[in-house]
């Protein structure tokens, strides 16, 4: 079997362009969604995400202020920045960049934005929106991997997903998502008990732990789904997922590439997400 790759990257710029129609609409109805994106510090990696996002909500139109602080902010002056941006009518995401410096504690910041604004979905309310099958805001990575599925066309209901990694940002909330759309779900993590032979039970197998080419054929069941959400630079620059794409392409019946996999879906649920606020905050469709 040679799997199916599934080009994100392609996707994003379909619905990209959609949502590029839909904000020029909100726009002649006075709405003007705005996402402002905070970074602190100036981590490579995490300056090149901000950026991505900032050139992607302009290019559909979309206002955005990128903030950048220096490292030395501290954890007050952060809190006392989110929460006049709450109060910004004109402002109607917020986004903190993670990670964030070690003496800023993160769930204290994420726990100051409004949830009506939190279109990270990262906010306990979300989270425990999501956990309750609520509609709600819905972390974007995980959101991003979900619309790929569907359009797909790839039935998530009575199959087994096995998620690979327990982080805030995809693990955790893709495992919630995919039960609440009737799969059954196990996570698998480092403490886990004899992980392959619960990799080789996955119909669905969602990798995201952040080793380069971790997963390999042999711990892939023949026609699985493969969502590889790995993004892990190597020393010569380039950049690999956390499954050996080569040898699970032959195994797997679809896969995601890294890169133009997951990544650039990622972004584009942050602007689907913007525009979600933007319209319940003036109460438009
Ligand atoms: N507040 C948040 N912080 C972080 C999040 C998040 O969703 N919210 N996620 C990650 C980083 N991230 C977005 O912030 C992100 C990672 C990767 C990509 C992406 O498009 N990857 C490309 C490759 C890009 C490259 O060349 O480096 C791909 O996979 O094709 C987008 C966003 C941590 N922090």
């Amino acid at each position: 079997m040679s799997a199916e790759v599934i080009y994100g990257r392609e996707l994003a710029n379909d619905l990209r362009e959609r949502m590029r129609q839909e904000v020029s609409k909100l726009s002649e109805q006075g709405v003007h969604p705005n996402l402002t994106v905070i970074i602190v510090g100036e981590d490579p990696a995490s300056l090149s995400y901000v950026r991505g996002k900032e050139r992607a909500s302009q290019k559909i139109g979309m206002q955005s202020n990128l903030i950048e602080l220096p490292e030395s902010t501290s954890h007050q002056e952060l809190l006392d920045l989110v929460d006049s941006l709450n109060h910004n009518q004109d402002v109607h995401g917020i986004l903190v960049q993670l990670p964030l410096p070690e003496h800023i504690n993160e769930d204290e910041v994420i726990e100051a934005i409004s949830p009506k604004k939190d279109v990270d979905g990262f906010h306990p309310i979300s989270i425990g929106r999501m956990m309750a099958g609520k509609e709600t805001f819905l972390p974007c990575t995980p959101l991003g991997i979900l619309t790929m599925l569907d359009e797909k066309g790839i039935e998530i209901e009575g199959k087994h997903a096995v998620v690979l990694g327990r982080s805030r940002i995809v693990g955790k909330p893709i495992g919630q998502m995919l039960l609440n759309r009737n799969a059954t779900v196990t996570y698998c993590h480092s403490k886990t008990n004899q992980v392959d032979d619960i990799l080789r039970q996955a119909d669905i197998l969602i990798v995201a732990v952040g080793k380069p080419s971790f997963i390999e054929a042999d711990q892939i069941k023949e026609g699985a789904v493969v969502i590889d959400v790995g993004v892990n630079r190597l020393e010569d620059g380039t950049l690999t997922g956390d499954v050996d794409f080569e040898s699970a392409l032959e195994k797997a019946s679809y896969i995601t590439p890294v890169p133009r996999g997951v990544g650039p879906m990622t972004i584009t649920m942050l602007l689907h997400n913007t525009i979600k606020a933007a319209k319940q905050i003036h109460s438009v469709e």
